[in-house]
């Protein structure tokens, strides 16, 4: 071979794999690459370890007893799955309906809009993201409402992650993040003026903990809305099937148990909430959530290639292949869900804080 055909070749070759890694890589949003990942605050060394760890912890959902631990086992599953998260999703970690003609990202969009439109929120007013992940809600929401959102999540790594895109999306004047428990959080009572939660509360252990939490924080008068993770009136605890599609979700999800979607108004009643509205937006004629994890099957297959390749190259850590393997196996539980419909990821409630009773005069 030629010097000529030598140098083509290799050049091709460094372009395809350039192509391969970095133009395909980053499947929904550019700024996390395929070569950028980690194992969140995990140093690269243990990350095969902490998903072990985490495993034998969620193995059995239904079976956790010492529910003290679940927050640091959610800090561990969020160090290990962020970086995949944004690099095949984006920055926004939750589900939306489809809706034909736009894009998975608009359909996201849409659906965080709709969040802070339904608690009525004013420019310059404080409100209280609970479960913030990197913030792609958050960004949203303000951009659209001018509100000030502070966000609060367990995870480190999600907390730097996040004030690097609100720099970087000249927002961070108008949002905060917060490293904390939801369950315990660092703020004063009646301190916001409203408050969301995009998928995340699924991850306490106790809902009535989370809920009066964010009673507490919030003003007499505002408004909460949540969206949650729940099984839904088709789903039957005496069906084998029904039972394995939802430890698998549990497993995969880092969830101490699923709820009823019957629990979640109750919950809200018992500390003290008005339940002012409650539906299932996965319902029809919403189109289905699930499609967009369906389609991208081909790219899961184009991930695990690129996973197994760069952790082999020493790259990515080790351990990266078998937490990009759970969340393959997890998809197609999550898919399961939706098509049979005994899981919904948007069960939306939305809860007022009661005006303050009016002192009594004698
Ligand atoms: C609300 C939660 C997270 C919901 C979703 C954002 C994530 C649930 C499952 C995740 C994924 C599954 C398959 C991955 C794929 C194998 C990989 O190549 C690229 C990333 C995935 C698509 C990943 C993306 C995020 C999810 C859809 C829970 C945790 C409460
Ligand atoms: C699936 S992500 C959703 C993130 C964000 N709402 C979104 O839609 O992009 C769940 C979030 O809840 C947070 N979380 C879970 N348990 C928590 C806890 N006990 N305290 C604070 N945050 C918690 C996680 O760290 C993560 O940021």
């Amino acid at each position: 071979m030629d010097s000529l055909t030598l140098f083509c070749t290799g050049a091709l070759l460094a372009g395809g794999l350039y192509w391969f890694v970095c133009i395909l890589g980053p499947a929904e949003q550019k700024g996390k690459r395929a070569v950028d990942l980690s194992g969140g605050s995990i140093s690269a060394e243990k990350v095969q370890d902490n998903y072990k760890q985490y495993w034998s912890f969620f193995r059995r959902p239904k079976e956790i007893e010492t529910t003290e631990k679940v927050p640091d086992f959610v800090d561990t599953f969020y160090n290990l799955v962020t970086d995949i998260y944004e690099w095949g999703w984006g920055q926004s970690f939750h589900f939306s309906p489809s809706i034909p003609g736009k894009s998975h990202r608009d359909a996201t969009r849409l659906h965080e809009e709709m969040a802070v439109d339904l608690i009525d929120v004013k420019s310059g007013d404080r409100i209280l993201d609970v479960g913030c992940g990197v913030g792609g809600p958050m960004r949203a929401i303000a951009s659209h409402s001018r509100a000030n959102v502070v966000g609060i999540t367990i995870n480190e790594y999600q907390v730097n992650r996040a004030r690097l895109h609100n720099k970087k999306a000249g927002l961070d004047s108008l949002c905060e993040v917060v490293c904390g428990n939801f369950l315990q959080m660092p703020f004063s009572d009646s301190s916001f003026d409203g408050a969301y939660s995009i998928e995340a509360t699924c991850h306490a252990p106790k809902l009535e903990e989370v809920y009066s939490e964010i009673f507490r924080v919030l003003k007499p008068g505002s408004l909460y809305v949540s969206y949650e993770w729940v099984t839904t009136d088709k789903y039957r605890p005496d069906n084998p099937e029904h039972v394995e599609v939802i430890q698998g979700i549990e497993r995969g999800d880092a969830l101490p148990g699923l709820r009823s979607y019957r629990d979640i108004a109750e919950t809200a009643r018992k500390v003290g909430f008005e339940v002012v509205k409650e539906k299932d937006l996965a319902k029809p004629p919403a189109q289905p959530w699930w499609t967009r994890l369906k389609m991208g099957r081909i790219a899961y297959w184009r991930n695990h290639i690129l996973v197994t390749v760069l952790s082999a190259l020493g790259i990515a850590p080790k351990g990266t292949v078998d937490v990009h393997e759970m969340l393959f196996n997890t998809a197609d539980y999550l898919t399961r869900g939706g098509e049979t419909g005994i899981f919904t990821p948007m069960h939306m409630i939305l809860c007022r804080k009661p005006e303050a009773p009016s002192p009594k005069t004698s």
